[in-house]
């Protein structure tokens, strides 16, 4: 990927004012979010009408915004004015879809957005801006409140779904018997690779309020057999025992101290021969090129107290001091990749 050379001097301001003025895709696409326009059109298209009364929309704002998303490409509009979902839109954008993306973008209506307004106040004190971010605990805050806690489990699922299929499938899973996924959220990645490997059984980890997520989503897979859930808290417990850890978009939230010490954890409970994967929107060793991992760093740095993401060379030199024998770096899909590394 070269794409940065052909964003630079094109001799045009149109890129310079389209980024500045990003926000005004993006807040386009967030409200149709927030305001369902894609779960309505599920079943149908709509006429301009029915669809402006199905999603609360004013009559003032309601068709711009609805031309607005089929000139941005989420929307089609047939020669008789009715609007309908297109291919990604149906299938990425209607809640309960199997593929549904917008619990990320659910959070980023309501948390992240809200943080990157006050991105120029982080960049001078280092500060999260996040009033609860600068606790030790931001996840207990975060947790304490049922509909924050949802929001967040299904961002992650829905980050996660693809990376989670390539390591499903590339990982040599039939080597190892047990996994353990440290983070684990809803259970995304356990469902994900079980499925594929009737001979595993799995342990998701997590902190107490994320149990009943994981149970919920775990029965709905059809796995309870072969899943269990571990309450734990990384800085005080042990991790658990299995021939694979796991460690999805976890690591970027914590600094560097803290990196270290759940690696050396994972070294612990690893047995000879066993691995440790650690899968993130990984940074390029030159620091050139995965623009969406540089900006999810400035991400933790809005919305945590000291995490930051970092490149596979960097987490190979973790893992080394942590005692792990080698460890590659193989990418996984879009700004995804994947550390592993042998005890
Ligand atoms: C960014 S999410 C990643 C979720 C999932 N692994 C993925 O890749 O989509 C980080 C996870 O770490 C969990 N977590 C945070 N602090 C923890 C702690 N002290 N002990 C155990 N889990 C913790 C959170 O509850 C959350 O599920």
């Amino acid at each position: 990927m070269t794409h940065h050379d052909s964003r630079r001097d094109s001799g045009s301001p149109e890129r310079i004012l389209r980024v500045g003025l990003g926000f005004w895709d993006a807040n386009t696409l967030l409200s149709a979010v927030e305001l369902d326009v894609f779960g309505e059109l599920a079943e149908r298209p709509l006429d301009g009408e029915e669809l402006r009364l199905r999603t609360g929309l004013h009559p003032r704002g309601a068709q711009d915004f609805l031309d607005a998303l089929v000139a941005l490409g989420f929307l089609d509009r047939d020669a008789s004015g009715r609007y309908a979902n297109t291919p990604d839109t149906a299938r990425f954008l209607v809640r309960g879809a199997p593929e549904y993306i917008g619990g990320m973008l659910e959070m980023a209506t309501h948390q992240l957005y809200p943080s990157w307004a006050r991105l120029t106040e982080a960049l001078r004190t280092g500060e999260p801006q996040r009033d609860e971010a600068g606790q030790n605990h931001m996840f207990d805050h975060m947790y304490a409140d049922d509909d924050q806690r949802r929001t967040f489990q299904r961002a992650m699922t829905s980050l996660s779904s693809r990376p989670i299929a390539k390591i499903a499938e590339r990982f040599p899973w039939p080597k190892y018997r047990t996994v353990a996924d440290i983070g684990c959220s809803e259970g995304a990645l356990l469902t994900g690779v079980l499925r594929r490997h009737a001979h595993l059984s799995g342990t998701g980890f997590d902190l107490p309020p994320v149990r009943p997520h994981f149970e919920e989503y775990v029965t709905s897979a059809g796995l309870t057999g072969r899943l269990s859930f571990r309450a734990g808290d990384f800085f005080a417990d042990p991790l658990p025992r299995a021939d694979v850890l796991v460690f999805g978009h976890v690591l970027h939230d914590w600094d560097l101290p803290t990196k270290r010490m759940l690696l050396k954890k994972a070294y612990e409970a690893l047995p000879a021969d066993g691995a440790v994967i650690v899968f993130e929107t990984l940074i390029d060793d030159e620091r050139r090129e995965n623009d969406f991992g540089l900006l999810m760093s400035l991400n933790m740095l809005v919305e945590t107290k000291g995490g930051f993401d970092y490149t596979g060379a960097d987490c190979r030199a973790w893992l080394a001091e942590a005692g792990f024998r080698d460890s590659r770096v193989e990418h996984l899909d879009g700004p995804d990749s994947m550390v592993v590394g042998t005890k």
